[in-house]
């Protein structure tokens, strides 16, 4: 159990809290949450709790690059917000040891979850864990106002769910194939940002990357999508405008968590471990 914590904030509510303080945390009674809040609206209470940080999700498949977003806003970010990372793998903490080894943000500032499963059980169906982990680092820094939480990577449709992510980014690259867009998922349709990733590839993978970002602007019904590569500085400016945006509509007690949807029920045969996502059986 954490301590009680009050916190006041420019612009917000005197709030205190103690525990894990999310709907999920609370119906499974992982955690005992006490609450006191003094005039809150309670709307605004629900929608978002500013006492405490933000939780920002990166997801998408393997390889598209969510750690090097992830290390890139934290060079971009790092000296005017206060960031806290927590990495998901599977067996180990590799992306975690890597963004320490970059330097991008004191060592402290990133932990690692390891999932003992695949990614998706641990940002979708049993978020504990990683809850445990932003508690635990929230309570180390108190200054903590964003932290940003990084799926191992998953297949096309992994989400993050709302009791974990306030918002949700989800990262495709272009070296995944110019159709994957059209190809969709849940992820690609309603996540809080679609990144089109590794755009200075495009051209060496045969792959039209301003084509991938209107379709996944047709995908989204008006929901943002950024076309970003590391060696663009406009595209990296446009990243962390939208980043700095949410939080600031997330502080603010403006920003509600959405729900992209859960996974799309999938088959993984010959292992053992079974379990369902989505009503059908599988293995990792
Ligand atoms: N050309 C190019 N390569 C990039 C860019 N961003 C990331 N990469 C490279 O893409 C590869 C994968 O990047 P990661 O950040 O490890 O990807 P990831 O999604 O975290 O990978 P997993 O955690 O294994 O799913 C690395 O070799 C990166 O250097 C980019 O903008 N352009």
């Amino acid at each position: 159990m954490s301590e009680i914590a009050m916190t006041s904030r420019p612009g917000s509510e005197a709030t205190a809290t103690s525990g894990i303080d999310t709907p999920a945390a609370a119906g499974q009674g992982a955690m005992t949450s006490q609450k006191i809040t003094v005039g809150v609206d309670s709307r605004r209470d629900a929608a978002s709790n500013p006492s405490r940080p933000m939780r920002l999700g990166v997801a998408g498949p393997v390889g598209t690059g969510k750690s090097s977003l992830i290390g890139m806003l934290c060079r971009e970010l790092g000296e005017e917000i206060s960031l806290g990372v927590i990495t998901n793998d599977i067996y180990t903490d590799e992306d975690a040891q890597m963004l320490r080894a970059a330097g991008v943000l004191d060592v402290d500032r990133i932990r690692a979850v390891e999932t003992g499963a695949c990614p998706h059980t641990a940002i979708r169906d049993d978020v504990s864990a990683n809850l445990v982990a932003v508690e635990d680092l929230a309570a180390d820094h108190p200054d903590v106002e964003l932290v940003l939480v990084e799926s191992g990577g998953d297949n096309l449709t992994a989400t993050f769910s709302p009791a974990l992510a306030d918002a949700q980014i989800f990262v495709l690259d272009v070296a995944g194939g110019g159709d994957v867009v059209r190809k969709g998922g849940p992820g690609i349709a309603r996540a809080d940002l679609l990144v089109v990733n590794k755009t200075d590839l495009a051209p060496h993978v045969g792959v039209d990357a301003a084509l991938m970002e209107q379709q996944g602007r047709e995908a989204r019904d008006g929901r943002p999508v950024i076309a970003l590569s590391r060696t663009d500085a406009a595209s990296v400016e446009r990243l962390t405008g939208w980043v700095r945006e949410v939080l600031a509509a997330y502080q603010g007690g403006g920003h509600v968590a959405q729900d992209p949807g859960p996974m799309a029920p999938h088959f993984h045969a010959d292992s053992e471990g079974e379990h369902t996502h989505g009503g059908v059986t599988h293995t990792h």
